[in-house]
């Protein structure tokens, strides 16, 4: 509990109100995975914080949205009309907010979040985590980007990213776009700690929507 602000109820409080949770639509080989993604659910909810996710309870996106819904935080499912048959892709606890397609899906997930996690995952957690990176990067959001690098998951994402660092593809200040730790309640300090200090191609670019072919009124720096 240190560090945090309490509310009067001795409930810590976070400067997040809803963080976005990409993750593997499979639950992954090892036990830590599912492990991960409830502890990162409750670690959630001890912070009151609610949870913006793809939709559906397959693999650890359930494991993650249910352990929200049980403690009792709301959880919006942001789900492309396409996969929404349950046979696709399962129940969908909370709140779903129905999709055109998975362009709008990843504009509406990050236009309600105040932060995004990645959890392990495949190509379409890779994807979307890239992507709210390079968002940042342009300087369409200055939201933390957290990576929950449960057993070195991702220790060779991150070694290709110095990589590209130390071959001057990505410029050392926007490596500091990427916080990542090895437990949930570890991440969501470095999260709660995090100071965008990273150059921008331009502050919060107003082309972007257009340019990426979101619908106009989607705003999803708010
Ligand atoms: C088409 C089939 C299953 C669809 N499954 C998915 N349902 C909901 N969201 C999904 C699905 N697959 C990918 N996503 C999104 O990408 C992330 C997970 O992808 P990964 O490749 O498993 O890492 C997740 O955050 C979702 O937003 C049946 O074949």
């Amino acid at each position: 509990m240190e560090g945090l602000i309490m509310n009067h109820e001795m409930k810590p409080l976070s400067k997040f109100r809803r963080i976005c949770v990409f993750c593997g639509s499979s639950q992954g080989k090892k036990r830590s995975y599912q492990d991960s993604a409830i502890e990162l659910g409750k670690e959630l909810v001890s912070r009151n914080i609610d949870l913006v996710y793809g939709g559906g309870s397959i693999g650890l996106m359930g494991l993650v949205s249910q352990a929200v819904h049980d403690g009792g935080r709301h959880v919006i499912g942001v789900i492309p009309k396409t996969l929404m048959p349950r046979e696709l892709t399962g129940e969908t606890v909370g709140e779903v907010k129905a999709v055109a397609d998975m362009h709008q899906r990843k504009a509406e997930m990050a236009k309600h979040s105040d932060a995004f996690i990645a959890l392990p995952g495949g190509y379409g957690t890779l994807e979307e985590l890239l992507e709210v990176i390079t968002w940042a990067q342009l300087g369409i959001h200055d939201k933390p980007v957290g990576l929950l690098n449960v057993d070195g998951y991702y220790n060779s994402l991150l070694s290709f990213i110095d990589k590209a660092v130390e071959e001057g593809f990505v410029s050392p200040s926007a490596r500091q776009i990427i916080v990542s730790a090895p437990t949930a309640k570890e991440l969501m300090k470095k999260l709660e700690e995090y100071v965008p200090c990273h150059e921008r191609v331009a502050s919060q670019l107003s082309w972007e929507i257009e340019q990426l072919g979101y619908p106009q009124n989607c705003d999803i720096s708010r």
